[in-house]
């Protein structure tokens, strides 16, 4: 892995004030690790306070609206999230799309928004369990990137993947690192092939689904993964640091 790890921490629909000192303790430990790039992505209510209570991680969104404003009730813009303190939003999470219809033009308008807006963008992409079964797996995620990464000139350079495995997210199972790698590399190819060679190759690619710090290290020594996107091992400071860890032995390794 030799790009800088970058190691997120997606909170998705947890945590209230009181979690703000996790936030603070992942700061804290993440100052020592600066071989390791991290951020929290908490949800919009603690995106301001987040930011002002952990000054070196990254703080993000878990999504937005691709709009830039109007009759959305209930929706949050990409400007409305920057100017809360967030630096990415991530789009296209697979609870997005299965649970509110997102497709991949749905998503790339969003990230394109999130762009316009002067924020990083973090993608995810996945493969069901059927999928995989069908051998489908990397034509679906191909599919999925064709159809949802932000095009238009230097788009590339501030977009990161995140391949999530739909059946690997919060059920303790996750891929090989064989498969990983067969994923990521597929991953890469296709980046290369959207955003050319040079852009394509710096886009950062994450792994998402399961990660803890039990299997971190093996899992982020695979093929073309440049980092972890967790979810229910970053809700408290001592797993999530466990992760960090492991991101900065895997550059030893
Ligand atoms: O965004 C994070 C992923 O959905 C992974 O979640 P998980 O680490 O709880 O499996």
């Amino acid at each position: 892995m030799a790009m800088r790890p970058y190691i997120v921490g997606n909170w998705k629909m947890n945590g209230t004030r009181a979690m703000l000192s996790e936030a603070r303790a992942i700061d804290r430990g993440a100052e020592r690790l600066v071989k390791v790039e991290v951020a929290l992505a908490p949800p919009f209510t603690l995106i301001h306070a987040t930011r002002k209570e952990a000054a070196l991680i990254g703080v993000g969104a878990q999504d937005c609206h691709a709009a830039e404003g109007g009759a959305h009730t209930g929706d949050i813009s990409a400007a409305m999230i920057k100017d809360a303190g967030a630096g990415f939003t991530i789009v296209g999470h697979s609870e997005r799309r299965a649970n509110h219809g997102e497709k991949d033009a749905d998503v790339r308008a969003k990230a394109e928004a999130v762009l316009a807006a002067g924020m990083a963008v973090i993608v995810c992409v996945g493969e069901t369990e059927d999928q995989r079964d069908a051998g489908k797996a990397e034509s679906v995620v191909a599919r999925q990137l064709r159809g949802s990464l932000p095009q238009g000139d230097n788009a590339g350079e501030k977009v990161t993947v995140a391949y999530e495995p739909v059946w690997a997210i919060g059920t303790g199972r996750t891929p090989t690192v064989e498969e990983v790698g067969a994923m990521h590399r597929s991953i890469r190819a296709v980046l290369k092939d959207l955003y050319g060679e040079e852009t394509g190759g710096k886009v950062r690619i994450l792994y998402g689904g399961s990660v803890k710090p039990e299997n971190a290290v093996e899992l982020l020594g695979a093929d073309e993964v440049n980092g972890a996107l967790v979810g229910g091992a970053s809700l408290t400071a001592e797993s999530f640091l466990g992760i960090v860890v492991a991101a900065a032995e895997s550059l030893e390794s």
